[in-house]
């Protein structure tokens, strides 16, 4: 069974498709794919796993791929640069699809590259972590990683479909569950706070993953997103909202070195010191900073940041920030739980407090 979602972005709309066995199946990709040729862009832990059944799909099509080490800390454009070599030597025309075949990191890559080469050509994601199914692969941010800063090169290019086969969560690591389950409860925490007493009843299933459970909150972590996006494709206002915790977890995920910390774990982290600055203002109260401390934890995730990284190396890395406007840090924050805000009104005190304050994290 599956289902589909729409992104409403005008003549750049396109379908999320969520299912079992949706990977394998070449009806997911016929009406989407551009072009007689295909470069599947992967990485080494996904390639054995799932390469086969997708090149198998894809069979009609002449297909190449290029195979990129896994992880955070090759987001680089060193690596990044690996993928034009391939669609150079195989002569890859403008007539061509590039599939995106992995988690996160993959499809940011892949997508940077698409909208690249030779000034762009159409791609699809094919996320196979549960992170890139509910969050990365929808709304066309692409890029790659600076020393300086996370995500601090890449372009909005949206891709031509989303293929969620959710039988790929079977093989993720029980680390990588828990680091998208910090995406899906962000969700919860900006938007609907419905769901997120949904997700505080049904933990258990999510983490023993219970496909009827891990189907309803992919469902509605992508409704969320896709409805968010089109209202705001290019961040110009609420889609700022997406990025609750983030602005802390880059900087633990920076200051930490690319990959020692999983994105969602990083943004789990940043999700509770956003909580504790909005309590500092005087928004949340104390019990729904241990609630949301409770639910991030009951998911298997961080609550503190790394010992070793000071308030001021944070703040540090924090203003490099691509929210900061007019040279103002701007943060999101919660009024409650099920309704953020974006604000630059936060003082450098209050701000240095809460990174300072390991305990109340
Ligand atoms: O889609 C968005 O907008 C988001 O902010 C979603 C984030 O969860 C995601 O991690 C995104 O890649 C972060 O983007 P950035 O602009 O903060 O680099």
């Amino acid at each position: 069974m599956s289902q589909t979602l729409n992104v409403d972005l005008g003549l750049r709309s396109y379908p999320i498709h969520i299912g079992s066995g949706l990977l394998a199946d070449p009806e997911s990709y016929r009406p989407h794919v551009r072009g007689d040729r295909i470069m599947i862009v992967t990485n080494e832990t996904v390639a054995p796993l799932y390469l086969d059944p997708l090149e198998q799909a894809l069979s009609d099509y002449r297909v190449s791929r290029v195979v990129l080490p896994d992880g955070e800390q090759y987001k680089t454009m060193e690596v990044w640069n690996r993928i034009f070599d391939a669609l150079l030597q195989e002569r890859f025309g403008r007539d061509c699809t590039l599939v995106a075949l992995g988690g996160g990191v993959i499809g940011d890559m892949a997508g940077f590259a698409a909208a690249c080469y030779q000034r762009g050509v159409p791609f699809i994601q094919v996320p196979t972590t549960l992170l890139a199914q509910v969050d990365s692969s929808v709304g066309g941010k692409t890029g790659i990683n600076h020393p300086a800063g996370k995500n601090m090169i890449g372009a909005f290019h949206q891709p031509l479909a989303v293929i969620a086969d959710t039988d790929t969560l079977e093989t993720l690591p029980q680390k990588e569950l828990s680091a998208g389950l910090a995406e899906v409860l962000k969700y919860g925490f900006i938007r609907d706070a419905a769901f997120l007493a949904w997700l505080e009843s049904h933990m258990a299933e999510l983490l023993s993953r219970d496909p009827n459970a891990l189907s309803h909150a992919i469902k509605r972590s992508c409704e969320i997103k896709a409805l968010i996006v089109a209202e705001d494709e290019l961040e110009a206002g609420q889609r700022a909202l997406l990025n609750l915790g983030h602005t802390f977890g880059h900087a633990i995920e920076a200051g930490a070195g690319y990959g020692a910390w999983l994105h969602g774990e990083a943004v789990a982290v940043g999700t509770c010191m956003a909580a504790n600055l909005s309590q500092r203002l005087g928004w949340l109260e104390d019990k729904d900073v241990e609630r949301l401390r409770r639910l991030i934890s009951c998911a298997g995730l961080p609550t503190e940041p790394p010992a070793d990284l000071s308030p001021d190396q944070m703040l540090e890395l924090m203003a490099v920030d691509k929210k900061v406007l007019d040279g103002k840090m701007r943060f999101v924050l919660l009024k409650e739980l099920g309704e953020a805000i974006v604000t630059d009104e936060v003082d450098r005190d209050t701000l240095y407090a809460t990174l300072a304050d390991r305990r109340s994290l």
